[in-house]
């Protein structure tokens, strides 16, 4: 079911000083800052040969990271996204295995304009998993 590795997301305090990191410290190839309120995150997407990093910051009041942020200052990972073929099949495989699909198991349009929903970190392993219809 679940197929290519989408991005690793890192939640951050800065985002422009993270990003100046990833370009000028890991010379590596960073995008534009993208604002999605209907997330409560401000996002720039790093791309590498075979994956993208995700980083991000909260935007606005009720951000869903701003807990995570709380609990770790300086940032860190904060969800891996897998892509997968049939997202509301696999939610509904998922729920039917006892998972919890968080935000009322309604895809939300994500950063690269497809379907996205997040399955509850409790539920494997201590790893928030966002899942990208692709
Ligand atoms: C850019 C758009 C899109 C894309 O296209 O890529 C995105 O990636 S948007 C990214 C931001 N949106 C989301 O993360 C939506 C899903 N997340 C949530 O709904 C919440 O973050 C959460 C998962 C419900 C957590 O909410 P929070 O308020 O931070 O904490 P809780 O108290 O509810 O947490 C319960 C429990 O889970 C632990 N936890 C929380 N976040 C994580 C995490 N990222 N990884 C691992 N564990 C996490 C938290 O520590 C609590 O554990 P205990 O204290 O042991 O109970
Ligand atoms: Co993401």
């Amino acid at each position: 079911m679940i197929g290519r590795l989408n991005h690793v997301a890192i939640v951050v305090p800065d985002l422009p000083e993270a990003v100046a990191r990833y370009r000028d410290a890991l010379g590596a190839e960073v995008g534009p800052p993208q604002d999605l309120p209907e997330h409560g995150v401000r996002v720039v997407f790093v791309t590498l040969p075979n994956t993208k990093v995700e980083l991000l910051e909260p935007l606005g009041e009720g951000s869903p990271v701003e807990g995570f942020l709380g609990r770790n200052a300086a940032g860190g990972i904060h969800h891996v996204c897998y892509e997968v073929e049939d997202l509301l099949a696999a939610r509904d495989r998922l729920v039917a295995s006892g998972a919890r699909v968080l935000g009322g198991g309604e895809p939300k349009v994500g950063a690269h304009g497809k379907p996205v929903l997040f399955l509850h970190p409790k539920d494997f392993n201590g790893t928030l998993i966002e899942l990208e219809q692709v």
